[in-house]
């Protein structure tokens, strides 16, 4: 099928650098969140396939084409990989639309830090190279002793939908920069682009099984792939659900895991803000960009009671400017939610958060233009309070809830009124007062003065509920690598424990 010149690619799983057709031969549909209709579909792995794809990244890195390369070696693919990326970067845009609901800016943007990322890793790949044996000096004369840092081994990639490609780039560039092999599982409702970087690999000559990619339900692919015997790692992100589940399979094995989960962050603006309307863009940002589907949403807005009349005013001018569209269309900023069941959940939290008495101050209506599509209006929830669910639960949607506070002690204990632990924001201009809120916040990512910038050579990740360990910069690719201590006796004496039998 074509829509707008771009064409949906039909694909098989790829499983050592070769298009393969599942085991069991099933497929999943593709739907466009924006229209409901189904527009092509993916490969359904299964635990025979994934059997098949942890075998060929186990041959690659037994291999001398992958296993024995150089950091070097290993940019150059990553480079290769990233200039591709650009190349196809307005096709590969398109699809990632159709296929998540993402607005066309947001969908182009996402491809230019993939190839940012890849080009990243490069870098960090090389370096690597002179950080591969590191000598420590123990000060004594009998003993030799250094560090390798080695590829961790085969490792599971599972992603969610909400960033498809990025995502997994996140995992997948920094996994091949250490020299690992890897499995990557992209979400079923959102996979075309991630089959794409497949071809991208197959074209640029990536060694055969560096890189699999299995398409498929998260029971049937995810699953197998959490708890096999021969991968060395999983790294996920996706829903808090999931995370406990692929951690319960992984501690069998006591395999290790990261992962990146949900969250539920605050944003707390206070009333010696220079500009109202600079922090109302950064509070709407903060939770509608993307549809509201973004792990660190800043869906909890604290707001100092001095300024929460005249800010909410300026909130709802705002948020009724928000163009609602197909998100191919020039200037959408809001698109549909990515499939019927996400559409389903968002509106049970606006009805619940109704029913226990929260007052829906704006929007969580299907748009009056839009008759078909998972679309909901932004929403703005007040009269909210610390017991609800809607104060409690991650949506992932574009739903802000609201509440006022007095004291900097309140905003504080508001803000960490939470399980999770991924990020929090500060809007103040006083320095020192953003200072206190960097150490009180008990989070992994903190922002001042603005909500949702990400940049690829900052830590990514949280605590609590949000789940551990980091994506992104060198502790991104520390992830992906084996420490091996090497300690050698270099003296000619003896060592003299026990007695020799010769005396
Ligand atoms: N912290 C972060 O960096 C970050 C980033 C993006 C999204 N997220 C979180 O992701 C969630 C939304 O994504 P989602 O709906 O795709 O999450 P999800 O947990 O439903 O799915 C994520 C992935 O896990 C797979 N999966 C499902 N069941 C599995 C199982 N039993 N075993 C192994 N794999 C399984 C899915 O197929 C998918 O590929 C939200 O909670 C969001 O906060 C977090
Ligand atoms: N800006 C990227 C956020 C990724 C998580 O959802
Ligand atoms: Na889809």
């Amino acid at each position: 099928m074509a829509i707008r010149n771009v064409r949906i690619p039909s694909r098989q799983l790829y499983i050592n650098g070769e298009w393969r057709e599942p085991v069991k031969k099933n497929r999943i549909p593709i739907i466009n969140p924006a229209t409901e209709e189904i527009i092509g579909d993916i490969p359904a792995a299964t635990a025979e396939d994934v059997d098949v794809a942890v075998e060929a990244a186990r041959r690659a890195l037994a291999r001398d084409d992958w296993g024995s390369t150089t950091g070097a070696q290993r940019a150059k693919y990553l480079r290769a990989i990233a200039a591709k990326i650009l190349e196809r970067k307005s096709e590969l845009a398109t699809l990632e639309s159709l296929d998540s609901g993402k607005t066309l800016f947001e969908s182009a943007a996402d491809m230019d830090d993939v190839a940012a990322c890849f080009e990243y890793y490069a870098d960090l790949a090389e370096a690597l190279d002179s950080k591969r044996k590191t000598p420590v000096n123990l000060h004594l004369d009998s003993f030799k002793t250094y560090v390798l840092r080695e590829p961790l081994g085969v490792v599971g990639l599972i992603t969610p939908w909400n960033y498809p490609l990025l995502m997994a780039t996140w995992k997948v560039a920094p996994a091949l920069a250490a020299g690992c092999a890897a499995i990557l599982k992209p979400s079923e409702l959102a996979s075309i682009t991630c089959l794409e970087l497949g071809e991208i690999c197959r074209e640029v000559g990536l060694p055969p099984g560096a890189l699999n990619i299995l398409t498929g339900l998260g029971p049937e692919a995810g699953a197998p792939l959490s708890s096999h015997p021969h991968v060395d790692k999983i790294a996920f992100t996706g829903s808090g659900p999931t995370g406990v589940k692929i951690m319960t399979a992984a501690a069998q094995l006591v395999k290790p895991v990261s992962l990146e989960l949900g969250g539920k962050s605050p944003i707390v603006v206070f009333d010696d803000i220079d500009n109202l309307d600079i922090a109302v863009e950064w509070a709407l940002f903060g939770c509608f960009a993307n549809t509201g589907q973004v792990c660190s949403a800043t869906s909890r807005l604290i707001i100092q009671e001095s300024i929460a009349s005249e800010f909410l005013d300026r909130l709802l001018l705002w948020t009724k400017n928000i163009k609602i569209s197909d998100p191919l269309e020039e200037d959408c900023k809001l698109g549909p939610v990515v499939s019927s069941g996400q559409y389903e959940k968002v509106l049970k939290f606006i009805s619940n958060a109704k029913n226990e008495g929260a007052t829906i101050l704006y929007g969580g209506k299907r748009p009056e233009h839009l008759k078909k599509g998972y679309y909901v209006q932004p929403i703005i929830i007040t009269d909210v309070n610390t017991s609800m669910e809607i104060w409690k639960e991650e949506v992932f949607g574009p739903v802000l809830c609201v509440k006022t506070f007095k004291t900097e002690e309140e905003a504080i204990e508001l803000a960490n009124d939470t399980k999770y632990g991924l990020a929090s924001a500060i809007m103040s201009k006083d320095v020192e007062r953003c200072e206190r809120f960097t150490k009180a916040f008990q989070t992994g990512i903190i922002w001042i003065n603005c909500s949702q910038p990400t940049f690829h050579q900052l830590p990514w990740g949280g605590k609590k509920r949000s789940g551990f360990g980091r994506d992104l910069g060198e502790w991104g690719l520390e992830k992906y690598l084996n420490i091996k201590q090497v300690t050698e006796y270099t003296s000619d004496d003896a060592w003299d424990f026990y007695k020799s039998p010769s005396n």
